[in-house]
């Protein structure tokens, strides 16, 4: 594979005017994907990028500053991709002016300019394109962007839909622009790349990458291109034709009290695939340390607890299941003098990560909860933990699509941690059994079977896989809490109730 072509980096805010800042400082807030609440936050020029031979296409890198954010290098930086153009004189590309993202016009000392969210403008669109493909030289003619559209919804990111692309596949591409750029290589560019290598076809084939130049790159620009990027900006994958976002079937199926569980069970063996082939392609992880892992879970629901006062009633609840699961792993590390393996997983599985198509599922979007801090997002983890992620979400599908059969959830979360355990089976010789946290009872010793439990790779004895199982829901139904509470405090209720009912079955 050739290359990716390279970019232009400047620090500060070359090329943009003071004026541009200030109309980006009231529109900025406004966006979905913004990742902070607004109240005084500053918008601090770190680098800005051009591509070689695009005059019109330029993105800010922002730092956001302000109470109680980090601050340096620890600063959380947006990307804000911009088309600048001196008339707003629409042109065949932003004939449809809101469609094109259109920001604002502004008198600058060089005169008047018209300033686009690069997110939804073709001019922008190319410039990444041609970037990320390796063989983009041949491509430069394309000058159209002939049904690209940009996909609307509750996203953190923004994604574009290229159905033209000309790939061998017949199958065109999705370009996402990653909104919040973390240091580093980007786990939503490593890990597709890593599976798509290892031939794994549960993911989108990964195509490409833009990446910015490492800082010596930036300090001396011509200079030959480092082997890692000091960050990435944006992925270029192939297009799920036909597909249907795995949370609005499920919510679908919900609505009609229909029986979701053959789908499920095929997520479950896709989930079970997954982890086999992030071992294959990353390696496997460390052993999991008791102290520490205990550690994290308890911080993360400090933390819960004290940003949603809602929580309060579970405080004692949530410390006691965690109690209970540090006495056990200590007991299971003392009794076999082993440790349970980690390793690469999803980390922020749910159905909305999922595409259902009729190549069967296909698993998106690798970058972790957006909530946390990107190392703690990449670090190896148990499997078990996107195991309880897809259990939540079946759970909010149930609740989303207002089903009426008290059963549907329950037999889907079962039906899913079959399909997990028999396909896990599969590879590697059994793993988690028994039902999900907090299902009725009758549903639980129907699901139970009396195997060994394996995670990844450890032979884990069923409670104690149980109850690993219970406190990553307990710890996933508490980061959603907070998500709704930020985001969606009408759902709230949904995880709200999760935590209650898991914490007294
Ligand atoms: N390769 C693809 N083919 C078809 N649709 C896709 C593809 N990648 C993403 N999508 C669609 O775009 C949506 C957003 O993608 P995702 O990677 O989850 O972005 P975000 O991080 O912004 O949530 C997905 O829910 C899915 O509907
Ligand atoms: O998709 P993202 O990476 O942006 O993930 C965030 O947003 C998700 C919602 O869009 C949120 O997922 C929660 O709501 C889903 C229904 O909308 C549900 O299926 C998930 O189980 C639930 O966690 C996710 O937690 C958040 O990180």
């Amino acid at each position: 594979m050739s290359p990716a072509r390279r970019i232009h980096v400047s620090p500060g805010a070359a090329h943009l005017a003071p004026e541009v800042l200030r109309l980006l400082d009231r529109w900025l807030p406004q966006q979905r994907w913004y990742p902070v609440p607004t109240d005084g936050v500053a918008h601090v020029p770190w680098l800005t990028v051009t591509f070689p031979g695009v005059a019109d296409v330029v993105v800010a890198l922002l730092r956001l500053a302000g109470p109680g954010l980090a601050a340096g290098d620890e600063a959380l930086v947006i990307q804000v991709p911009l088309v600048l153009t001196p008339t707003a004189e629409p042109t065949a590309d932003t004939a449809d002016t809101e469609a094109a993202g259109l920001i604002g016009t502004v008198a600058t000392a060089s005169g008047t300019v018209t300033v686009y969210d690069g997110g939804l403008h073709p001019a922008a669109w190319r410039a990444y394109l041609v970037t990320a493909l390796p063989d983009a030289s041949e491509r430069e003619s394309w000058d159209e962007m002939a049904g690209a559209r940009r996909i609307s919804g509750e996203q953190s990111n923004t994604s574009v839909m290229l159905p033209w692309l000309p790939l061998d596949t017949g199958r065109g591409g999705m370009l996402k622009i990653l909104r919040t750029v973390a240091l580093g290589p980007h786990p939503d560019v490593v890990i597709p790349e890593a599976l798509t290598r290892v031939g794994w076809d549960g993911v989108p084939r990964f195509l490409g990458a833009v990446g910015l130049p490492s800082p010596d790159d930036v300090a001396s620009p011509g200079k030959s291109g480092a082997a890692e990027p000091l960050a990435h900006l944006a992925v270029l994958s192939e297009l799920v034709p036909d597909a249907t976002d795995g949370f609005e079937l499920a919510c679908a199926y919900a609505g009609r009290n229909e029986d979701f569980g053959e789908q499920a069970a095929e997520l479950g063996a896709v989930v079970a695939h997954l982890h086999v082939a992030l071992r294959q392609a990353l390696g496997p992880g460390p052993g999991l340390e008791p102290a520490g892992f205990m550690g994290v879970l308890r911080r993360r629901a400090a933390e819960a607890f004290a940003d949603v006062p809602a929580l309060a009633p579970h405080r004692a609840g949530v410390a006691a299941l965690f109690d209970a699961v540090s006495a056990r792993l200590s007991a299971v590390a003392e009794r076999t003098g082993g440790l349970i393996p980690l390793q690469p997983i999803h980390g922020d599985l749910h159905l909305g990560q999922a595409l259902y198509s009729p190549d069967g599922w296909k698993v998106l979007d690798f970058e972790g909860e957006p909530q946390r801090p990107v190392s703690e997002r990449v670090a190896p983890d148990l499997p078990l933990r996107d195991v309880a992620g897809m259990l939540r979400s079946l759970d909010y599908a149930a609740a989303v699509g207002q089903a009426t059969d008290p059963h549907w959830t329950a037999h889907a979360q079962v039906s899913f941690l079959e399909g997990y355990r028999q396909a896990s089976g599969e590879a590697h010789g059994g793993t988690v059994s028994g039902a999900a946290p907090g299902a009725p009872a009758r549903t639980r010793s129907e699901a139970r079977t009396p195997r060994g439990v394996k995670v990844s790779g450890s032979e884990l004895d069923v409670a104690t896989a149980e109850l690993l199982l219970r406190a990553l829901t307990v710890d996933k139904a508490l980061y959603e809490v907070v998500y709704e509470f930020r985001h969606r405090p009408a759902w709230m209720h949904i995880p709200l109730a999760a935590v209650e009912r898991v914490l007294s079955s």
